[in-house]
């Protein structure tokens, strides 16, 4: 880093990082978590369950794919800013249509380079995600004082119901499928199955795999009704991905989740859609120390025995000791032994705390969505 440091990060404890600011100019609070994806950085900046946080990037190399309009996750950016280790790089890629920075910048969004991200992944490791504001101002000015007591003031991911606020407006259809694999394969071919997904913050590659998997999706917003949902007729319900606390989106989405469970349809859920499953099975879920966040997270099926690296992004979890019986827990970390998975005995309905989308990560897991057409075929 050179010159007078653009940005400041300070944590709630006080501790205070300096940086050189990229994009936006402004000041946010947030949580601060890590990531420690290798690639992915667009995907990550716009996957909606990062809505309320900051997101510090282990991998020092930033920017160096620039972006394009296809990687987007959803319409705008939805993390509240990144942290990362060197100014971005110089975008290099025949995909690439912009640089990182003014993406961000048009997008209002802050970045800030030049920071030391192993001592702040230590930090956070050592704290549990913290609360942070973070500033970019041309002038480097900083009212420190200022921004710890922001930081302090932050409430917390805890209690907080965001799907609502990344949601969609309107339901709609989707179509869209994912990139073929190299040989080809797609199941496009498949009868189709009528899918109605409910939308907490849905990540765009979730709803590209249930299409290529063969179903026919139709969208809905976070605050559907069981009614809205079985008036549909679907073969099937997905519940997304999202940001916040499960626990508070519950409040709504959990009644509406027992309902549809009543219709006994098969109902895959993925993170923030499997914690509000397990919810409404009647377990609980607790905030984490730091979470998981990253694209090389080892689960085990404890069905199978096999291994599938994973896509990761929660800060909550499900607590496996309160899954009642019944519920089985078909899949945990090999990182620390939390819950990755859960299916209810004799029925199409389960669900995993990890991504199959990728987006970025492995392709391991995309037998999920194929196990959910199987489902709705039988
Ligand atoms: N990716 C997600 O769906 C995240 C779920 C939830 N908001 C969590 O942080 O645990």
């Amino acid at each position: 880093m050179t010159g007078t440091p653009t940005a400041c990060l300070a944590l709630a404890d006080g501790t205070i990082f300096y940086g050189m600011g990229f994009g936006a100019t402004g000041e946010t609070t947030a949580e601060l978590c890590f990531n420690t994806a290798m690639t992915g950085y667009q995907e990550i900046m716009t996957d909606p369950s990062y809505a309320g946080q900051v997101v510090t990037f282990t991998f020092p190399h930033i920017g160096n794919t620039g972006v394009n309009p296809e990687d987007d996750e959803t319409a705008e950016p939805v993390a509240a800013g990144m942290v990362v280790k060197w100014d971005p790089t110089r975008a290099s890629n025949w995909r690439s249509v912009e640089e990182l920075g003014p993406w961000l910048a048009k997008r209002n969004r802050i970045g800030m380079g030049g920071v030391d991200t192993r001592r702040l992944t230590r930090a956070i490791r050592q704290q549990g995600a913290p609360h942070v504001a973070l500033s970019h101002r041309a002038d480097g000015k900083f009212d420190i004082a200022a921004l710890v007591a922001k930081a302090r003031a932050f409430q917390g991911l805890e209690g907080l119901d965001l799907a609502k606020e990344v949601t969609c407006a309107q339901s709609y259809r989707w179509n869209e499928m994912r990139w073929a694999w190299p040989d080809g394969y797609t199941s496009q071919d498949n009868p189709r199955h009528k899918v109605v997904a409910i939308d907490f913050g849905a990540k765009r590659n979730i709803l590209r795999c249930l299409a290529s998997a063969g179903c026919d999706v139709t969208v809905l917003p976070a605050t559907a009704t069981a009614q809205d949902v079985l008036a549909l007729k679907p073969d099937g319900v997905f519940l997304s991905n999202g940001p916040g606390d499960p626990a508070a989106t519950g409040v709504y989405a959990v009644p509406m989740i027992k309902e549809v469970l009543a219709a006994d349809l098969p109902v895959f859920g993925i993170c923030l859609g499997h914690q509000m499953l397990a919810l409404a099975l009647g377990a609980k879920t607790i905030k984490m120390n730091h979470g998981h966040h990253g694209a090389n997270h080892p689960v085990k099926d404890r069905e199978t025995g096999k291994v599938e690296i994973t896509s990761m992004n929660h800060g909550f979890t499900v607590d496996s000791q309160t899954l009642p019986a019944g519920v089985t827990e078909t899949h945990v970390s090999l990182f620390d032994g939390s819950n990755c998975g859960i299916r209810v005995a004799g029925k199409p309905i389960f669900s995993v705390q990890y991504h199959p989308e990728a987006s970025p990560g492995p392709q391991d897991s995309y037998y999920l969505f194929e196990r959910f057409a199987e489902a709705m075929r039988a």
